[in-house]
């Protein structure tokens, strides 16, 4: 039995909700790879305990994470009022007329906590940064005095030259954010923005959508590892490395990778020691052939393999695998590589983004582009073309038009051409979706 595009993408869809929220630290980790001492985050699920600290680190990979709650200021920002300059903290009346000398009483540096009061009539030296003293309501910067900018003792006296506006160069408490206000709402994607707008706010910890953990199982007798000497009738594994990518560019955090021969039992045995994962996407081994890997090992009642009135990516397998002893979620893609291209773009990011939290279903964005070329299309099928984009239209890339085995002209892509069923021509000039293939974990 054949089913649409539509029909699969239903089927995946049911699979799929978004991952049980996790609270994490905004903490002092750069943004980045997190390569120093962020442990596998297999260890930041609900309940795990962090080495070291209460809450896993967010900081490290929080950008492109949604916030599964509200965050409300706890404090206001600023948080207290406090000198924009390096200056002299003084009343305005006592600087209406300049030039003004007034005795220096005190110092108050950024970080000192210490109350301060204002005699009117004097000043104080003041950092930016610093609390402002009461009494105080003005700061006139170092430049507008006699006493020289750099690092020096407080001088005894200030002559004030240049005349200052009332409140000059005083930030207000609260006057960017009050305290109980709302920062961000939930459903958010973090941005670095995002996250330093709620740790000013007094928060210290985030409640995000953890990213999805990804397992990656390509398969086949033939694959060697990239870059292994070839014997006569063997491949480089590519696929391995698209998906990897793919997933990783979706938003998903690739936990594991395995490479399977064609023997059903080693890649039963491959997953039953697998670690927690929240998807598993395998590749190949699920048509018709004699030795259908993938196929043979998961089939039973939480599977399903069908064809799919698509093409490439005809042969299609979904359902819910056994996965280190746990029920997961599983995409099974055929093997041509330009098979596992269009069916990642169209149907396993959305799963990822769906877990994420980002989405609510697995649909691709699908944009408009026309045709430059003219190439033909299977009746009876969606055709997912790879196309680049060249003066506003769009052409395949490659002469051959679209043949799914065709990897090593992938990287010119820049997004797939959607076909309808019933066309079974493109000529230059017509209308046709476009999935974008690029950035498409930022839509
Ligand atoms: N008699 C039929 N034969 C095939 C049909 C069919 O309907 N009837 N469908 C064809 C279509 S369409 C596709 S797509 C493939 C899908 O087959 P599988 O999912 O079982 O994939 P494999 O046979 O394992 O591999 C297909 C092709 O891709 C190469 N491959 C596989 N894995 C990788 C990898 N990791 N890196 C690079 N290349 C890979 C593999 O060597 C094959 O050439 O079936 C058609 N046949
Ligand atoms: O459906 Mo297959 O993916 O055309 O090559």
């Amino acid at each position: 039995m054949r089913f649409d595009v539509s029909e699969h993408r239903a089927f995946l869809e049911g699979l799929v909700e978004p991952l049980e929220p996790l609270e994490c630290a905004i903490d002092a980790l750069p943004y980045g790879t997190g390569r120093e001492g962020v442990p596998p985050l297999a260890d930041a699920r609900p309940g795990a305990v962090w080495p070291g600290s209460s809450a896993p680190p967010v900081a490290a990979g929080s950008a492109g994470l949604v916030l599964a709650r509200e965050v409300v200021a706890r404090l206001s920002v600023p948080p207290f009022t406090n000198s924009a300059m390096d200056g002299f903290a003084v009343r305005h009346a006592d600087v209406a007329r300049v030039p003004a000398t007034l005795p220096v009483c005190g110092d108050v540096a950024a970080g000192d906590t210490r109350k301060r009061t204002l005699k009117p009539g004097t000043a104080v030296r003041i950092m930016t940064g610093a609390a402002m003293p009461d009494g105080a309501d003005t700061v006139v910067k170092v430049e507008d005095t006699d006493h020289a900018p750099g690092v020096s003792e407080a001088p005894p006296t200030v002559t004030i030259r240049a005349a200052q506006a009332p409140a000059a160069n005083v930030r207000f408490k609260g006057e960017d954010l009050d305290a109980g206000a709302p920062v961000l709402p939930a459903g958010v994607v973090l941005s670095p923005a995002a996250v330093s707008a709620a740790a000013s706010a007094g928060c210290g910890t985030l409640f995000v959508r953890p990213r999805p953990r990804i397992g990656i199982l390509t398969t086949g007798s033939e694959l060697v590892a990239p870059g292994e000497e070839l014997a006569e009738g063997r491949i480089p594994d590519s696929n391995g490395a698209l998906l990897a990518g793919l997933a990783a560019q979706a938003g998903g955090d690739v936990v594991a990778r395995w490479r399977s021969a064609d023997d059903p039992e080693a890649l039963l045995a491959i997953l039953a020691s697998a670690p927690e994962i929240d998807l598993l996407v395998t590749a190949g081994g699920i048509s018709a052939g004699a030795y259908e890997t993938v196929r043979q090992a998961l089939s039973g009642p939480t599977m399903r393999f069908h064809h799919v009135a698509q093409q490439p990516g005809g042969p299609q397998g979904a359902g819910v695998a056994l996965v280190g002893g746990r029920p997961v979620p599983a995409a099974c893609l055929p093997g041509n590589p330009v098979s596992v291209y269009v069916s990642f773009h169209v149907y396993v990011a959305g799963m990822i983004r769906v877990l994420a939290g980002r989405s609510s279903t697995v649909e691709p964005t699908v944009r408009q582009a026309v045709a430059g070329g003219e190439w033909t299309s299977p009746r009876g099928k969606v055709q997912f073309i790879p196309l680049r984009l060249d003066g506003g239209r769009a052409f395949p890339i490659h002469e051959l038009g679209s043949r799914s085995h065709l990897v090593a002209s992938l990287p010119s892509a820049d997004g797939l051409g959607v076909v309808p069923a019933d066309v079974e021509r493109v000529m230059p000039g017509d209308t046709l979706g476009f999935i974008p293939t690029e950035g498409s974990a930022n839509d």
